[in-house]
């Protein structure tokens, strides 16, 4: 294969997944309202994940507190992928399995929605932290793909991309990502 038909078949994945998302737009408007409900009532969002799904926790937090569009008034978001201090003094004193939990034990009040982006659904550190949550009552969303591994059982909500594919499920991410933050600035 040539790499311009490299990419032509990258290419071709990508719009596959996108075109499958239409049946999947009431959910995500479902998501959306629970977003505005949640922040309506004086909660916020935090964000995990690994990897590129790290980097998406941090744009979609930052849309959320910075603005999408709209000039307003700022939201209240977190990313728990950022302070280095807290990940490597959980990560070192408890396991790196827990460097997302123990953030939700600290941070998230009932009234939270916390989302874990994880392409697999299957990241130990997201699945702790989702579960934990959950324990606390907060409402829970998973990010995935595939069979949605084992954040589709555990999560209140979950988006899982049609594809088995990593960087296509994070593009199809960070479009849903980009949705649900229009859809928070929507009248
Ligand atoms: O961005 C990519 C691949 O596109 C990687 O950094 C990827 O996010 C990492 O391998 C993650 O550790 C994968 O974890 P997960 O999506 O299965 O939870
Ligand atoms: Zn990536």
């Amino acid at each position: 294969m040539t790499h311009i038909e490299n990419l032509q078949q990258a290419l071709s994945q990508h719009a596959s997944v996108m075109a499958q998302l239409e049946p999947m737009l009431p959910q995500i408007a479902e998501v959306a309202q629970v977003w505005r409900d949640c922040l309506a009532n004086g909660g916020k969002i935090l964000f995990m994940g690994n990897g590129g799904s790290a980097a998406d926790s941090q744009h979609v937090a930052a849309e959320i507190v910075g603005r999408y569009k709209k000039e307003r008034k700022g939201l209240p978001a977190i990313a728990l992928t950022t302070d280095t201090s807290i990940l490597t003094s959980v990560g070192n004193d408890y396991g790196f399995d827990f460097i997302f939990s123990r953030q939700v034990e600290a941070l998230c009040l009932p009234q939270d929605v916390v989302v874990g982006f994880s392409t697999s659904g299957n990241s130990a550190n997201v699945v702790r932290a989702i579960e934990t949550a959950k324990a606390i009552g907060a409402k829970t969303v998973g990010m995935t793909g595939g069979s949605g591994g084992k954040l589709a059982a555990l999560c209140d909500y979950c988006l899982t991309m049609p594809s088995s594919d990593t960087p296509r499920i994070q593009e199809a991410h960070i479009f849903i990502g980009h949705s649900l933050c229009d859809l928070l600035e929507a009248d």
